[in-house]
């Protein structure tokens, strides 16, 4: 596991999956015929977990963690953590929400849960993507070249696509990649139902020692380094919305020369619910694209679009049933990317070239007022919340 994903895995792993094995006996009482499950049932599941050949997720492992607890300890009597100290605050939210549930349910909860996990992780794990090129440092982004048409695939369909801190690195570098390679078109899209959920909620949760001071100044230089690229890519970029797209993935697409979007997309923006506010030099290309009363709803007030609004308004170049979005859509850009590459990219820079400046100062001023944004009391208790699943958009 690579980047973020791992260093919030090994979190949670030294923070409760590892310690559970370092209890020493617990001789709990079994309560009754329904709870069969023994002591050293309990123990073996312990052990069994630490074999898994999967990382269950996040939301797992806060499950089993809460399970642990309740088994060992019983209901949850220690002190609220902090509301900074994200990770140890969820996890005390999940043990408390275990409420007066008994030692015994809670051990015959975590036995069922690590044997349907190790059940799971014996299936076979579906065919890795072929790639006829070096592939970026995580798996969570695949990029192919073929038929003149560079593809940066989001994979990481179980996240919603929900871009990692590992993401936007490996991003930046596919794209610089890209601008030099010989495939006239390059395109960006998901795998799965959803285009990208936008930035990984989880990505506030590692704090580095610099505490949360340094952990924004250090986001809003990535955010703004990720955003360059596309101000500057040079050829023909184009989005394959194969789904819902949010946040960040949404205010990027201002930035693209064409977007196509399968019907089932939608395209939301809910930066006040998050306590957040625009990037993706959307506080300037919304209002240009579709007009300020009409960018000021997604915005502000975090409207939701479908498809179809999204391409009355133009922010979508066009939409595909979504039973026939895949083949028409590579078929029309295969036509295109074999018209003469010079062409295109001269066109895109007479297009593109005079808004360049003006992008780059926005994106700027962006990334500093969210700089801000990430350390107020609004943002981190959307995060927090979100992080406790209270709050979905
Ligand atoms: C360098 C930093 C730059 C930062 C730039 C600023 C960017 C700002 C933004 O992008 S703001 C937008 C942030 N995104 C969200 O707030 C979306 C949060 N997600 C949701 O509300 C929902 O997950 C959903 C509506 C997208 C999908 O709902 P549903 O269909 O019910 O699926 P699940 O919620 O069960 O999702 C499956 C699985 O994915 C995890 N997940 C989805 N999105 C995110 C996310 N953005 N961050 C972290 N995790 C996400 C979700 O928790 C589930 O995980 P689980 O299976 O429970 O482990």
């Amino acid at each position: 596991m690579a980047g973020f994903a791992g260093r919030l895995a090994r979190c949670w792993y030294s923070g409760f999956l590892r310690s559970p094995l370092q209890v020493p006996a617990l001789g709990l009482h079994v309560g009754g015929p329904a709870m069969q499950t023994s002591q050293k049932d309990f123990n073996n599941a312990v052990s069994q977990l630490k074999l898994l050949k999967e990382d269950p997720g996040n939301e797992v492992k806060l499950k089993l963690y809460a399970l642990y607890k309740q088994a060992t300890e019983g209901p949850c009597n220690v002190p609220k953590p902090g509301m900074l100290d994200f990770i140890n605050k969820t996890k005390w939210d999940a043990w408390n929400a275990l409420g007066s549930l008994s030692k015994e349910a809670a051990r015959q909860n975590y036995v069922d849960l690590v044997s349907k996990l190790s059940a799971s992780s014996e299936s076979p794990s579906p065919e890795a993507p072929a790639a006829d090129r070096k592939q970026p440092e995580s798996d969570s982004l695949v990029v192919t070249s073929g038929d003149g048409i560079t593809t940066i695939r989001l994979n990481r369909p179980t996240k919603k696509n929900a871009l990692t801190t590992q993401m936007y690195h490996d991003i930046i570098a596919a794209l610089q990649a890209a601008s030099k390679d010989e495939s006239p078109i390059t395109v960006l899209t998901g795998s799965g139902d959803y285009f990208c959920s936008g930035n990984d909620l989880t990505n506030f949760t590692s704090l580095p020692a610099g505490g949360p001071e340094e952990m924004a100044r250090s986001s809003a230089v990535l955010l703004r380094d990720f955003v360059n690229c596309f101000i500057d890519f040079p050829k023909p970029l184009v989005a394959v919305v194969n789904g819902p797209a949010v946040g960040i993935s949404v205010t990027i697409l201002g930035l693209f020369d064409v977007v196509y979007a399968t019907d089932r997309a939608t395209f939301h923006t809910p930066f006040s619910h998050l306590g957040q506010s625009p990037e993706g030099c959307s506080s300037y290309t919304f209002p240009k694209i579709m007009g300020s009363s009409k960018a000021a709803e997604m915005l502000l007030f975090g409207k939701k679009l479908t498809a179809q609004e999204a391409c009355a308004q133009g922010l979508v170049t066009e939409v595909f049933p979504d039973s026939t979005f895949q083949k028409e859509v590579w078929a029309r850009l295969k036509a295109y990317s074999k018209l003469p590459p010079n062409a295109m990219r001269i066109s895109k820079q007479i297009i593109r070239d005079r808004e360049k400046e003006k992008l780059h100062a926005v994106n700027a001023e962006e990334s500093n007022v969210l700089r801000e944004r990430w350390l107020s009391d609004e943002c981190m208790n959307a995060i927090a919340s979100f992080l406790s699943r209270k709050s979905k958009l």
